[in-house]
């Protein structure tokens, strides 16, 4: 299995041994960022959350606490005063900073989660590739633009993979690892591991638009809100049908509220310039008007639903 994944991805002369990674720095302090660093901090790596302002720092922070107060409140229920001593101990290991570029100096690895622009991750990258030490690793929690591509702006191509988490992160088991045709076997193997300490379930994706998850699970959401369009279901029934007959734990209105309705937004329009007369890519005006509108789901207080 070892070989195949080694004539899979290649070896560069470049290559590096595993690393373990203990430090990390997370780029973008929003719903996944923080998600990514609470997980990260409560399994004992050293977390630099960067975000563009320190008044986004702070609401990263908060909403961290927030998180780990809901964790605490069911591990510890006998014991307030351990829950929270772990918050504090974990919020220590939680650092911020609004420079990525001196973030990345002494890290094992980056992990991007801004947002969903090709061009803009790959300014970023480009711009830490020349600052990062040389065994550092970087990888994007990209929902749907290829690996290869972002990477592309980077002399280090074998040590970038994807490590795409879901939402809400400190709940959500899984994490798709992507490795590229340049990926070598040992940062393939970095990022499983990583992903492994942080509690999580890897599985191994190849870097196609969406991996495993995104590809059956954004068609489905879009499919949710053409047959509301053609008038077929309130958004109220469709997500009872879908809890009540499909066992899924939100129906896809909530569930796009919750994602938020720009990534959604971002992920369909890229699909489409890639492959334009794919019916399970097509436009809901519904979707345009709501993100014109600025109504981007949970976390701008409405989406399909009112939060406020
Ligand atoms: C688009 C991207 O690329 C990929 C993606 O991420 S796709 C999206 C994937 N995510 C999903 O499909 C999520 C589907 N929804 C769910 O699994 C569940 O509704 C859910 C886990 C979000 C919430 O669980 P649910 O039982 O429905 O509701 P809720 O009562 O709010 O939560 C139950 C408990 O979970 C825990 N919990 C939920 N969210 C939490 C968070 N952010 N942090 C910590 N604990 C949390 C808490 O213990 C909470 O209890 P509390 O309310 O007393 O604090
Ligand atoms: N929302 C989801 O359910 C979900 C799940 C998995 C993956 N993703 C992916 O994760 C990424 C982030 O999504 P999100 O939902 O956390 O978005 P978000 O809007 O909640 O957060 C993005 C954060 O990145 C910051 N940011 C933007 N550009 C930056 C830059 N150049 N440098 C530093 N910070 C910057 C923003 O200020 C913001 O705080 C996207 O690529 C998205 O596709 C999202």
């Amino acid at each position: 299995m070892a070989f195949f994944h080694q004539i899979c991805r290649g070896f560069s002369s470049s290559a590096v041994r595993a690393v373990v990674i203990k430090h990390v720095t997370i780029i973008g302090g929003g719903q996944m960022g923080s998600g990514i660093a609470q997980v990260a901090a409560s399994t004992g790596h050293s977390v630099t959350l960067v975000d563009t302002s320190e008044d986004i720092l702070k609401k990263s922070v908060k909403t961290i606490e927030g998180s780990l107060r809901r964790v605490v409140k069911k591990k510890f229920a006998d014991k307030p005063e351990a829950g929270e001593e772990y918050v504090q101990k974990v919020l220590k290991n939680v650092s911020t900073s609004s420079d990525a570029g001196s973030a990345a100096q002494g890290t094992d690895l980056v992990l991007e989660a801004i947002v969903e622009n090709l061009q803009v991750k790959q300014d970023l990258f480009s711009h830490l590739d020349k600052l990062a030490p040389a065994h550092t690793i970087f990888a994007s929690n990209t929902s749907s633009l290829s690996i290869s591509d972002i990477a592309s702006s980077t002399s280090r191509l074998d040590r970038f993979g994807g490590l795409h988490f879901f939402n809400p992160v400190p709940m959500m088991k899984l994490v798709e690892v992507c490795g590229t045709s340049a990926t070598s076997q040992e940062t393939f193997d970095s990022l499983m591991n990583f992903s492994k300490e942080l509690g999580k379930t890897p599985v191994s994706c190849k870097d196609t638009p969406g991996f495993i998850v995104n590809r059956l699970l954004v068609p489905y959401i879009l499919e949710a809100y053409h047959l509301h369009e053609r008038g077929h279901g309130s958004k109220e029934d469709v997500d009872i049908a879908m809890k009540l007959g499909a066992g899924y734990p939100m129906g896809p209105f909530e569930l796009s509220d919750y994602i938020g309705l720009d990534t959604i937004k971002f992920i369909l329009d890229g699909w489409r310039v890639m492959d334009p007369n794919n019916p399970s890519f097509a436009p809901s005006e519904l979707l345009n008007k709501l993100v014109a509108e600025g109504k981007l789901g949970k976390k701008t207080g409405e989406g399909f639903y009112k939060y406020k």
